[in-house]
């Protein structure tokens, strides 16, 4: 490696001795230039780089340590050598003197000592740069770094902060720089409350790594506190001797908030904050030990809100989600600080009580619920009508554990909703049966569709007055390869929980259309088809324009089709079901309401739907002519009806005083066994040839 050397003196005799001495007996090589004045030196500067300068302090155009301090400004970093006659060199003032890195007696040092001398002035130059750059890049990397790193000497005094560590503990590096490592950086328990003696010291104490214990909470100068987590060790020089010590710790504030959160998310239902499943089956555990001890019982309700998935598929999750929050805090409302409220997932909520006395106190709040619920509710801008089945179970009659209490509680919650939903059962040993015949029947059914297995029965209404058949109702049929003719009381409910009546739905609309067209070909005169419709399918998005193709594809006029749909389907959500009626209604298809009179029965409210049709639930006319009551209920709807000009039809129908009442009363159609019962389409068609008119 070559050096590059600067000889700056006005002596030619200085410059050639030097000048032999580093080209002869240096190990290294040299290469030498030289100016005899302070201006030729600073000139040659500020074009070259030198390695080193030898310089003679009196020059013809500077003298003394002017010399030296104008060409170390000019290059700072360039070590200096001082040439200097013995009796001169302690002239220097030593005050004076900062920077100079020798001294080099001219004349008198031997050719080998000047080479000697020149090479330690630039290897030690060479060291100081090489730490230099190792110290600027620990420094980028340090500050580069998200962990804070404190450093202390040996007395746990700060003398380093890197820049994570100056925003944690609110301290400059400036500030910290000197003060114990206690004053800068007190450490607390966050339980106790009381102050943690700070790792450093204890590193210095031990000469051992060390760190804080969990729950390590940092002070800081404005009185915020940390959460921090640390790992401190010794630091020793190359002896092995111990130095000081370095912290590095990061706060863990937000990690704990985290995994506080994870942990409450574990046992809680993120949209309702409720307990779930594994929170509430411990509550249940801790709940039959009190039991046991106490010798009192424990209540478990199992709720399903009544068609939430058609709320769910017709306004969307969010309008979903807002009743289930809706409902949760109603829930919570109707059940004391120590029972407990859960959410399944979905639609369903478990309530366990506790401390019931023979199921005295969950059949209260049963009831509490079903009234609580049954006010309308206000979510986001919708009115929506909410119901729920609730099953109950008691401990310890119908379960030993959380999971026996459950699964009967859910079975009886099933039966509530058969018993036509908005009620409460009690969990009965033989539900365990119906609950696996519920199942067969839905396996069941899953076939039935593959296999083609459902038919058609159509039922004949007639103009009471002139007897003539008007429109026929289309009614599912299930024969059984095995079990025989299925009832639809029996499958519709748990086709609807299931799901599977949209299929099943569409495809009895398709059949229904195709038979009244196949009617309208072969003369048989009708006015229309009248096809249940579930609350699953009509509030289903695309409902309106799968009804729009089937009658395209079947080739029938809307006029010639009548939808059934319930009033509470209707009045789940009224402006929807407004929009969804006004669809069908452009297609000339007509609306009836069927079961008129179970329901919400507000003529007020119908008003407000595209009608045509008010079908009188049959539980009326079953008693016209035994209960006054029910003869009072027909004849007002029937005038009510008119009055509006629906169009008034009496279902269920069985015999002529029944007839000849609905007749009285101006009820404009009947329906029922006394005119003729179900029947397959081809017998229809014949009733229909052979009763022009049956009255
Ligand atoms: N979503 C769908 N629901 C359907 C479909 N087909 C039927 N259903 C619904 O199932 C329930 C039971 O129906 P079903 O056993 O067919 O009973 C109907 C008639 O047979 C019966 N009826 C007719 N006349 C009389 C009578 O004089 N007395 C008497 N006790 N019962 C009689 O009434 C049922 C018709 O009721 P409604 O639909 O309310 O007009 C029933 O709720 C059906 O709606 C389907 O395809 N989809």
């Amino acid at each position: 490696m070559t050096n590059s050397v600067l000889i700056v003196s006005n002596n030619a005799a200085d410059i050639k001795q030097l000048d032999y001495a580093l080209r002869n007996e240096a190990a290294d090589q040299y290469d030498i230039e030289s100016a005899i004045k302070l201006s030729e030196a600073i000139s040659y500067l500020t074009s070259h780089k030198v390695d080193a300068i030898l310089l003679d302090l009196s020059l013809p155009d500077s003298q003394g340590m002017n010399s030296f301090h104008r060409l170390s400004r000019i290059v700072p970093f360039t070590p200096i050598l001082i040439l200097v006659d013995e009796a001169a060199n302690l002239s220097i003032d030593k005050s004076d003197s900062t920077g100079i890195a020798g001294y080099l007696a001219k004349s008198h040092s031997p050719n080998y000592l000047v080479a000697q001398t020149v090479r330690n002035v630039l290897q030690h130059q060479l060291k100081q740069t090489m730490s230099f750059i190792e110290k600027t890049r620990a420094e980028i990397i340090l500050n580069s770094i998200g962990d804070a790193v404190v450093g202390t000497d040996l007395a746990g005094n700060i003398d380093y902060l890197n820049v994570a560590a100056e925003q944690l503990t609110q301290w400059t590096r400036q500030h910290a720089k000197g003060r114990a490592i206690a004053d800068v950086m007190p450490i607390i328990n966050a339980e106790t409350r009381k102050s943690t003696r700070n790792p450093v010291d204890v590193v210095l104490e031990n000469d051992h790594p060390s760190t804080l214990k969990p729950g390590a909470v940092l002070v800081r100068p404005d009185g915020s506190e940390l959460n921090i987590e640390d790992s401190t060790a010794p630091v020793h020089d190359s002896s092995g001797s111990l130095v000081g010590a370095v912290m590095v710790f990061h706060d863990i504030t937000a990690t704990q908030a985290m995994s506080a959160k994870l942990a409450y998310f574990a046992k809680h239902d993120f949209l309702t904050n409720l307990p779930n499943r594994i929170l509430l089956n411990d509550r249940i555990s801790q709940a039959i030990n009190l039991a046991n001890r106490r010798h009192t019982q424990l209540a478990i309700l199992f709720l399903d809100l009544d068609n939430f998935k058609h709320i769910n598929d017709s306004l969307g999750h969010g309008v979903g989600d807002l009743l289930l929050q809706s409902v949760t805090e109603k829930l919570c409302s109707c059940v004391r600080h120590s029972d407990t409220v859960s959410r399944q997932g979905g639609d369903e909520f478990i309530i366990l009580i506790n401390e019931d006395q023979s199921g005295e106190n969950a059949a209260l709040t049963a009831n509490k619920i079903l009234r609580v619920l049954s006010n309308s509710q206000n979510v986001g801008e919708h009115v929506l009508h909410v119901t729920t089945s609730i099953g109950i179970s008691i401990y310890p009659n119908d379960g030993e554990n959380a999971e026996t209490l459950i699964k009967n509680a859910d079975t009886a919650m099933y039966q509530a909703k058969e018993r036509g939903r908005n009620n409460f059962q009690f969990f009965k040993k033989e539900m365990n049966e119906r609950a696996v015949e519920r199942q067969l029947i839905e396996s069941n059914l899953r076939q039935a569709i593959d296999r083609k297995e459902f038919v058609l029965h159509y039922q004949p209404k007639i103009n009471l007055r002139s007897g003539v058949i008007t429109g026929a109702e289309a009614l599912l049929r299930w024969p059984h390869p095995l079990w025989g003719n299925v009832k639809p009381a029996r499958f519709i409910g748990i086709a609807e929980d299931s799901g599977l009546i949209v299929e099943i739905g569409r495809w009895v609309l398709r059949e229904a259309c195709l038979q009244m067209k196949s009617w309208i070909e072969n003369g048989i005169l009708i006015l229309n088809i009248a096809v249940n419709i579930s609350a699953l399918e009509f509030r289903r998005l695309d409902f309106a324009t799968s009804v729009a193709d089937i009658l395209a594809d079947c080739k029938l006029d809307g006029k010639y089709l009548q939808l059934e749909i319930t009033e509470s389907v209707l009045m789940q959500d009224v402006d929807l079901s407004t929009d969804i009626l006004r669809e069908l209604k452009k297609m000339g298809v007509k609306i009836a309401v069927d079961d008129f009179g179970t329901g919400y029965s507000s003529l007020s409210y119908l008003k407000k739907f595209p009608i045509d049709v008010l079908k009188i639930d049959q539980s009326f006319v079953r008693d016209i002519g035994a209960l006054n009551e029910d003869c009072a209920i027909v004849s007002a709807i029937v005038a009510m009806g008119n009055s509006l000009n629906y169009l008034v039809v009496a279902e269920g129908v069985e015999d002529t005083t029944q007839m000849n009442f609905l007749k009285k009363i101006r009820c404009e159609e009947g329906q029922g066994y006394v005119i003729a019962s179900p029947m397959e389409a081809n017998k229809f068609s014949f009733f229909v040839e052979k009763n022009r008119s049956v009255v």
